[in-house]
């Protein structure tokens, strides 16, 4: 009798539920930049496990970080006793995040529960009970952050009463400009979107389950400058391109925004279970026991998040996301040269978009299937990295801060393998059948 892979194991034993798969790949371990599949091979990793591995796998400053919290455990509830570890990180957040005013932080264990949060509280803050977000927004899995999301994916759950969805400009499919959707808003406020029932406005500064946008220069200002005019709150959500990713510490500096609060999480925590929301004094004192999560603000978890701020400073990550970023990006920018598949390479820092296209005048979406091919090829070849998009059409890179620039180079070889290996009918649409997950 042959010993089940990890795979069978995998599909005995964790629910379907909690799947989104892109490849069959399967871990055993991880370092530095690397994943250790199932039998040994090393997978790089393009991913960072949608975001969370900033620092990559077994980085030292978090291994010594998180071994020294968990050894010596400061207790494992920040609700009931203050620790080190939580208020230093706090107090770190608070020093690299540009505000003004008295401020506080909230922990969390993950992005949707940051969001979660955050809705709740600027509705019982504000006494006002409508939100703006935008189709294609991805802010978690909760009812309340999935409540003000707008991703096709989430369809199977209704949108929170109240919420007005606007389209997301998108300057490579302008389906709808930046000047439409402010002038949609515009009316939407003199109709039926009364401004003075609107608590707050959740902002992706680049979109990235949608499809890795950034949105035309100038926009997001213009929506805040409206919004200010009206008291509605702005909550930026960095949770994916936050923390350095995008070439900037915050990805709303870009834009020149000045957000009421930020949504941290994913990278915050280097792969612990850790988010954060910094806003004003006097939503984030709403009310004690409020927002409360038992190990949420645990000293290993934010053990980590202080490694990893640490870690961007003294390893200048932000300026090297920008570099390896540009160099990741142009790489695969050449590849368009080649590929007539490849639409558009988009995005900011290392968090990089693929737009693949079935034809490059009408820019229509290429099949999922041949977006999730390239994948699974790009798995075989040596590279993990997913899809996202309401299309299914774009390949997301989100990989570790770390990356190396050998490692980007070796990554735009294997998409331009992959990408060629696929248009030559080498991937079989059974392949990747169990992998159309969204
Ligand atoms: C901008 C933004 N905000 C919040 C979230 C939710 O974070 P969690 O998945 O840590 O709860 C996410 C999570 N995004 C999804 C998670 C599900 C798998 C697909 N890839 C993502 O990055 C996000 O991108």
């Amino acid at each position: 009798m042959s010993t089940p892979s990890l795979r069978e194991r995998d599909a005995r034993v964790i629910a379907e539920i909690g799947r989104l798969r892109f490849s069959p790949l399967s871990l055993v371990g991880g370092r530095g930049n690397r994943l250790i599949e199932e039998g040994g091979r090393e997978v790089l990793d393009l991913s960072g496990s949608a975001g969370p591995a900033a620092l990559g796998y077994g980085h030292p400053a978090m291994v010594e970080a998180v071994e020294r919290a968990v050894r010596d455990m400061a207790g494992a509830s920040l609700l009931l006793y203050p620790n080190e570890p939580a208020v230093s990180l706090a107090e770190r957040l608070l020093a690299v995040t540009p505000g003004s005013g008295e401020r506080r932080v909230w922990f969390g264990h993950s992005g949707s529960d940051a969001n979660d949060c955050t809705v709740r509280v600027l509705a019982a803050v504000t006494g006002r009970s409508r939100f703006i977000s935008f189709i294609g927004s991805y802010h978690g899995n909760l009812s309340g952050s999935m409540g003000i999301s707008g991703h096709t994916a989430m369809t199977h759950t209704l949108p929170r009463p109240g919420v007005l969805l606007l389209p997301y400009p998108d300057p490579f499919r302008p389906k709808f400009s930046a000047e439409d959707v402010l002038a949609l808003l515009d009316y939407q406020f003199e109709t039926t979107c009364p401004p003075d029932q609107v608590a707050a406005v959740f902002i992706e500064p680049l979109m990235s389950d949608g499809g890795l946008i950034v949105p035309p220069h100038g926009f997001l200002k213009a929506l805040q400058d409206r919004c200010r005019r009206h008291g509605i709150k702005i909550v930026v959500d960095e949770v994916k391109v936050g923390l350095a990713r995008s070439g900037r510490m915050h990805c709303f500096e870009h834009e020149g925004l000045e957000p009421d609060l930020v949504v941290f999480g994913k990278g915050l925590g280097g792969g612990l279970p850790l988010s954060a929301v910094v806003g004003p004094a006097e939503i984030m004192d709403h009310a004690p026991a409020f927002a409360l999560q038992t190990t949420a603000g645990n000293p290993v978890a934010t053990a980590a998040g202080g490694a990893v701020l640490k870690t961007i400073e003294r390893e200048g990550l932000v300026e090297r996301s920008a570099r390896i970023g540009k160099l990741f990006s142009d790489g695969l920018r050449a590849l368009a040269e080649k590929h007539e598949i490849i639409g558009d390479v988009r995005g900011r820092g290392l968090a990089v978009g693929v737009d693949l296209v079935a034809d490059r005048g009408t820019r229509d979406p290429v099949p999922a299937t041949t977006t999730a091919k390239i994948i699974y090829r790009g798995y075989q070849l040596g590279a993990a990295f997913t899809y996202v998009g309401l299309k299914a059409n774009v390949l997301e890179f989100m990989p570790p801060l770390t990356l190396t620039d050998d490692e980007a180079a070796e990554g735009v070889a294997i998409v331009d393998r992959a990408i060629e290996d696929v248009l030559a009918g080498k991937v079989a649409d059974a392949d990747v059948a169990s992998f159309m997950m969204w």
